[in-house]
């Protein structure tokens, strides 16, 4: 047996609910580039977990169902302003949360496919509701609720800052949420899948994919390259700050790919928004040094950067907190776990592949008092 390290290349199942061949990534065969400039979110994920774009209706019950879901349980936003907040990343409060939902949901146990679903649109909703609810009552607000006449994306920054947002930053928001939503089999996707694949439940699953997501090599890559842009500072810092970080061998947050080997095709989405966003704030440098550091690393080293690059400058120009990005990103992604989730149960085998043995051999027991 020879392992394969990190599984790359390895095809470990079936899927229909995203591809990503040569370089194109499509949602239910639909491409990523017509979803970001035409879908909301709340399509995007009924076509996760539906198979198939709402028509009219079905969307206005679908976002009827989403809008009704999202009112936590009062014990639990009681219990979170009794957590400390202060000192935790909250990726490890949102870990924590989601996995403590599962006790006030009668049907947390339910495993049958109606169950399932239900849960996932309760899981969907509930964690915006979450994400916002902790960055206010950590800054000593009250948590705000969400109101029927928004969408997904707007109500998410509603319930944020307290105020409705203006178009463009619901618009940003939307498209966001709609590049993140799914992305094959990237590693909190996997972990999603190997949880409930031992017939574990939906909560378990989700919670087992944010604390996957949480990795600076995955997800929390985000807020990592926020923290680079913030130290470089400007734009003529860019060069000495790379060449630093190439002799040192240091990995450059929000660049390269397991899978992409020519790029990321929704970096060019979030280049343009961060375009877009920093000339409104009047802060180009971040969209500026940006793209500087991304033509430097591409001639210097060939690397391209990947969706939490330029996510970074959009996030900040929004003027959401660093350490919210990657929530954010789970916010999106819960869609993709969901439908992945909903996929394994379909069809499941447990997934069990085999280590190539590399300890000792042949050791003797030697009894306690005796070493
Ligand atoms: C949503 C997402 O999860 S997207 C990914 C977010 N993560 C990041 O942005 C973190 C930075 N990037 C990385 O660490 C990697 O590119 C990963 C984790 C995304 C992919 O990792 P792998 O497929 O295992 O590639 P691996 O780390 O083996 O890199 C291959 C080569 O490219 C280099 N390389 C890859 N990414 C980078 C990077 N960001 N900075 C510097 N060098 C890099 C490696 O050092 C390695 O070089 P070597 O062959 O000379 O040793
Ligand atoms: O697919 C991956 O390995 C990581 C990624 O880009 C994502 O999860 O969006």
């Amino acid at each position: 047996m020879t392992a394969t390290r990190g599984l790359e290349g390895i095809v470990a199942t079936t899927s229909s609910v995203s591809s990503i061949i040569d370089d194109v990534l499509t949602y239910r065969g639909y491409s990523i580039d017509d979803l970001a400039e035409h879908a909301t979110f709340e399509e995007v994920v009924y076509l996760l977990w539906n198979k198939k774009l709402p028509n009219q209706s079905e969307l206005e019950q679908f976002k009827a169902e989403l809008s009704e879901a999202s009112e936590l349980p009062a014990e639990l936003l009681e219990q979170m302003k009794s957590l400390p907040l202060k000192n935790a990343h909250p990726m490890t409060v949102l870990r924590t949360l989601i996995s403590m939902l599962a006790m006030y949901d009668k049907d947390a146990e339910d495993m049958s496919t109606e169950g399932n679903y239900k849960k996932a649109i309760r899981l969907q909703a509930q964690i915006a509701s979450i994400v916002t609810a902790f960055s206010r009552i950590r800054e000593g607000k009250d948590p705000v609720s969400p109101k029927k006449e928004l969408s997904f994306a707007g109500n998410f920054l509603y319930m944020l800052t307290g105020n409705e947002p203006d178009e463009i930053s619901e618009t940003a928001i939307n498209k966001a949420l709609v590049l993140h939503a799914d992305h094959e089999l990237n590693a909190s996707t996997f972990t999603a899948r190997v949880c409930v694949a031992t017939l574990s439940d939906i909560y378990s699953g989700v919670t087992a994919a944010i604390g996957a997501l949480k990795g600076p090599l995955h997800g929390g890559a985000n807020e990592q390259v926020m923290k680079m842009l913030s130290e470089i500072g400007e734009e003529n810092n860019v060069d000495s700050y790379l060449d630093k970080a190439i002799e040192n061998k240091q990995k450059i947050m929000g660049f390269g790919h397991r899978v992409y080997k020519n790029g990321d095709p929704r970096a060019k989405h979030l280049r343009e928004m961060s375009k877009q966003l920093t000339t409104i704030t009047g802060e180009e440098k971040w969209y500026t040094m940006s793209v500087k550091i991304e033509e430097t690393l591409k001639q210097k080293k060939g690397l391209l950067p990947n969706v939490d690059f330029y996510s970074a400058s959009v996030y900040h120009s929004l003027g959401i907190d660093h350490d919210l990005f990657t929530p954010i990103f789970a916010v999106s992604r819960i869609s993709g776990w969901n439908a992945h989730i909903l996929e394994q149960y379909e069809d499941n085998r447990l997934i069990r592949p085999r280590a190539d043995y590399i300890g000792p051999d042949k050791q003797m027991y030697v009894p306690l008092d005796q070493r």
